[in-house]
């Protein structure tokens, strides 16, 4: 008999730090706008919400721990979904900055990206023109010749700053070798089980997209932590469905949102985070698998509550 296949926990990004305003005018920016996103993406069936902030006048990504407390206790007095803040923020932000709002508010889960790595936003900037602010194709182009650090001191800094938070993190692994940084700080003991290590596929400087690159994280993953991890995964652009698919096929849990993806089938743009939650969820039942709820998501990861 099959044994059964566990909920699959659908975490969803709701604006992140890749995508422009001028790209979408269904990215969230405001602190309302990213309230009622992460909302509307638990009421969908998210059980995690991975939260970034913008300057409410232009949507720069920003890592100001006021825009974030904005949301924040708002999201939490409305529904009972995973909070995830990024230690992420953009590349072009120092390790300091980036950490803020994880300190400074300790949520259940943060970010933690598990290796420095190029981070190409650049091949955006010949798909849009008239970009309603100055600092989008800025912001673009400028990671052409950036490095998106993550260097061994730098994740130290991370985890040493939030050890007493109990916060938990996702461990954004773009490439083998980020997992094998990650089972280097889980033979430290810096690290415990079980692990939520979110898989990133299709980040100009990370991994592909290929089901032998899905495989072959998942296959590296299996032979460093054995079961001690739960595996999520998240395609980039028009991957996102079809990494989702695949990975929930073999077991895996998935992320949506549109800080990953502004899309909602070929060429047409995403109205909201929901549509996204909708659409896999759609998937994921079609597959006979059932979604996690919250708080069965913070049993089978281990969350502080
Ligand atoms: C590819 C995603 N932007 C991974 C991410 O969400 C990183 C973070 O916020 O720390
Ligand atoms: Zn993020």
């Amino acid at each position: 008999m099959m044994a059964k296949q566990k909920k699959v926990i659908v975490t969803c990004a709701v604006t992140g730090a890749i995508h422009t305003p001028t790209m979408s005018p269904h990215l969230p920016v405001t602190a309302e706008q990213i309230r009622e996103a992460a909302v509307g993406a638990v009421q969908a069936g998210a059980a995690i919400v991975h939260l970034h902030a913008r300057e409410p006048e232009t949507g720069r990504p920003s890592q100001d721990v006021e825009l974030f407390r904005a949301f924040v206790s708002d999201i939490k007095a409305e529904c009972d979904g995973v909070i995830n803040l990024t230690t992420g923020g953009s590349p072009a932000m120092t390790v300091q900055e980036r950490l803020q709002p994880a300190l400074r508010l300790a949520p259940e889960v943060a970010s933690l990206n598990m290796g420095s790595m190029n981070f190409g936003l650049h091949p955006m900037l010949g798909k849009y023109k008239d970009f309603k602010h100055d600092w989008e194709p800025a912001y673009l182009e400028a990671t052409r010749d950036m490095v998106f650090r993550n260097t061994f001191k730098d994740i130290e800094y991370i985890l040493e700053s939030c050890q007493d938070n109990g916060t938990r993190f996702e461990l954004e692994c773009y490439d083998t070798s980020h997992l094998y940084n990650l089972a280097h700080f889980v033979d430290r003991g810096l690290i415990e089980g079980p692990l939520f290590i979110q898989t990133v596929f299709g980040i100009l400087g990370g991994i592909g997209t290929h089901p032998d690159d899905v495989s072959h994280m998942r296959r590296t993953a299996d032979r460093l932590f054995g079961t001690d991890y739960v595996w999520s995964v998240l395609g980039a652009g028009r991957f996102q469905m079809p990494i989702g698919s695949m990975a929930a096929a073999m077991g895996g849990n998935v992320r949506v949102g549109l800080e990953d993806s502004l899309w909602d089938g070929p060429g047409t743009l995403a109205e909201s985070n929901a549509a996204q939650v909708r659409r896999i969820r759609g998937i994921l039942e079609g597959l006979s698998l059932a979604i996690a709820t919250p708080d069965e998501a913070r049993e089978m990861l281990g969350l502080k509550g």
